[in-house]
């Protein structure tokens, strides 16, 4: 065959197969009741309209709010074949993640990589027994309960010492964060904490925060697997992250396999290996095991239990660590709240100890103050998708089985119906006519329902430890001379600011 009849070939076959795409659109069998949206292009769908959006500097969230002022609450989009349902009110998020049938997760670019499927990317059974192994493991090394304080107040205290170490000069704060948040969960997960002088887990905090921003605004080529196969900078440069952080955990898991002791359970990686153990000897064939428990879990194996690994340590550190950033940004931008802050945990705490969880019932303002920073941050924008397993009613419309759903947090934190002059940082909004700080049922910044956060009791203590901290030590400054603050975030996976510094000023 000549060349010019291999590209005719090749042409004849790319057009052929563009006719049947086009045809399969035009007589499709329609799927009644779907809800409404935009205008989508052949093939492509919404995508032109998101990409030219995202080019013109406008989130995809924002892109989305003005959609739901058009079509509703509930609109769809498509991504090329993918139907695509957005989310926007409180009523519609709590009905569709409650559903059995909606809880499952797209396919992502990170279990395909790395040929696992951790709790975040699970779905059906799988994600069930992961959540509960997940739920009950941490519960039995503490997290959650108030005992667990201890272990975040000392890295707090650990944290602080390496801000008074700048002395009132400016600094960054990211990196700090980050190594103190990792340490609280890589103690569970881990059984270890690891220095800020610690230059390996530094690069690992680095190449994991390069990836949340790599993988584009709300996470959105998280759950493109298919990115994997694109030889351009940006995706190899991606994957090679995923492996390198992939590798840590793995080492990490082998090095306590060697000095693995049943009897002693020392961590979160300790009692995947005893399971792992149980689950062998409940193979068929192998000797009857005494734990019916293992047996039950038939789905439990070495690549989920890594891959949940990996989602425990990412999802534990980035989230809290991003959060704290918010808020000292914000307290630098907002000092007379600051300082209300500052003399609330005064009042209550004195100045001879430090804060506790058991202040947290007096530290009104100073709670209603992290929840206006998680409502007006709104680090997960757009949560994790969720995956329709059939079809499936909500809200008077029909989800197609596969569509991929998404919540528009970013839209529900700041609708004017729940929250007055939304854009406005008012802490007051939280707090009673007796001063009490109430959460609205809306501000869900852990998502809600079947696939809600597992961390969300670790975060909610860490921040109020941390962020309690802080402000009894220090007085948040912006340096002289450094360029204007800004409020408004980068998107990635999560909504972070943009870099900044501070001075940390102690306080007498
Ligand atoms: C301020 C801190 C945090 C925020 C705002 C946050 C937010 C979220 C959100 C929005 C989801 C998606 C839920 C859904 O799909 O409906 C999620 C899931 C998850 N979070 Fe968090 N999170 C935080 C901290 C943590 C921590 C400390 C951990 C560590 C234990 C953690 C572990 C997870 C896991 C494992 C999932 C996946 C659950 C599943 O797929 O079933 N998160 N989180």
């Amino acid at each position: 065959m000549t060349l010019s009849n291999f590209f005719l070939d090749v042409r004849t076959v790319l057009l052929g197969l563009f006719i049947l795409l086009v045809l399969r659109w035009f007589f499709k069998k329609p799927i009644r009741n779907l809800p409404p949206g935009p205008w989508r292009f052949p093939i492509l769908g919404s995508a032109p309209a998101i990409v030219s959006a995202v080019w013109r500097g406008l989130e995809p969230h924002d892109l989305f709010v003005a959609y739901a002022a058009k079509y509703g609450p509930v609109f769809r989009l498509k991504a090329f074949t993918k139907t695509v349902i957005v989310l926007s009110d409180y009523p519609s998020i709590k009905e569709a993640f409650q559903h059995p049938e909606l809880s499952d997760r797209p396919n992502t670019l990170i279990s395909a990589v790395t040929k696992t499927n951790g709790v975040v990317s699970a779905s059906g059974e799988l994600m069930i027994e992961l959540r509960r192994f997940c739920l009950t493991v941490l519960r039995s090394f503490g997290v959650g309960k108030t005992s667990f304080e201890e272990k975040i107040g000392t890295e707090a205290e650990e944290l602080m010492k390496e801000m008074s170490s700048f002395d009132g000069k400016p600094f960054n704060p990211k990196r700090l964060l980050s190594n103190a948040v990792s340490n609280v969960i890589c103690s569970v997960i881990f059984g270890k904490r690891y220095e800020y002088t610690d230059q390996k887990f530094q690069n690992l905090l680095d190449l994991i925060s390069r990836n949340i921003k790599l993988l584009g605004a709300g996470g959105v080529f998280f759950f493109i697997p298919g990115l994997r196969y694109l030889p351009f900078g940006k995706f190899k440069q991606m994957i090679s992250n995923i492996q390198e952080s992939e590798k840590f955990v793995v080492d990490i898991i082998e090095a306590h396999r060697a000095e693995f002791d049943p009897e002693n359970l020392k961590d979160f990686v300790d009692v995947y290996l005893k399971e792992s153990q149980q689950n062998l000897n409940n193979e068929p064939g192998a000797p009857t095991s005494k734990s019916s428990s293992s047996a039950a879990r038939s789905h439990l194996n070495d690549s989920n239990f890594v891959g949940t690994i990996r989602n425990l340590f990412i999802a534990g550190s980035e989230t809290t660590a991003t959060t704290l950033q918010w808020c000292l940004l914000y307290m630098m931008m907002f000092p007379e709240i600051q300082h209300r802050v500052q003399a609330e945990i005064d009042a209550v705490v004195g100045r001879n100890r430090l804060p506790r969880m058991a202040d947290k019932r007096d530290l009104n303002f100073t709670q209603a103050v992290i929840w206006e920073v998680q409502r007006l941050a709104c680090i997960a924008p757009l949560g994790i998708p969720h995956t329709a397993a059939s079809d499936t009613h909500i809200h008077g419309f029909t989800i197609p089985k596969g569509a991929i759903l998404v919540p528009n947090l970013w839209a529900l934190f700041r609708d004017p119906r729940v929250y007055p002059e939304p854009d406005r940082f008012n802490p007051e909004r939280f707090l009673d006519s007796a001063g009490k700080a109430v959460k609205p049922d809306e501000l869900v910044p852990f998502s809600v329902g079947r696939r809600s956060c597992i961390g969300e009791h670790l975060a909610k203590m860490e921040l109020l430890i941390f962020f309690s901290y802080f402000l009894h030590q220090f007085t948040f400054k912006k340096p002289d001379n450094s360029p204007p603050l800004s409020l408004k975030g980068k998107g990635g996976i999560t909504y972070s600011p943009e870099p900044f510094e501070l001075c940390a000023v102690k306080r007498e």
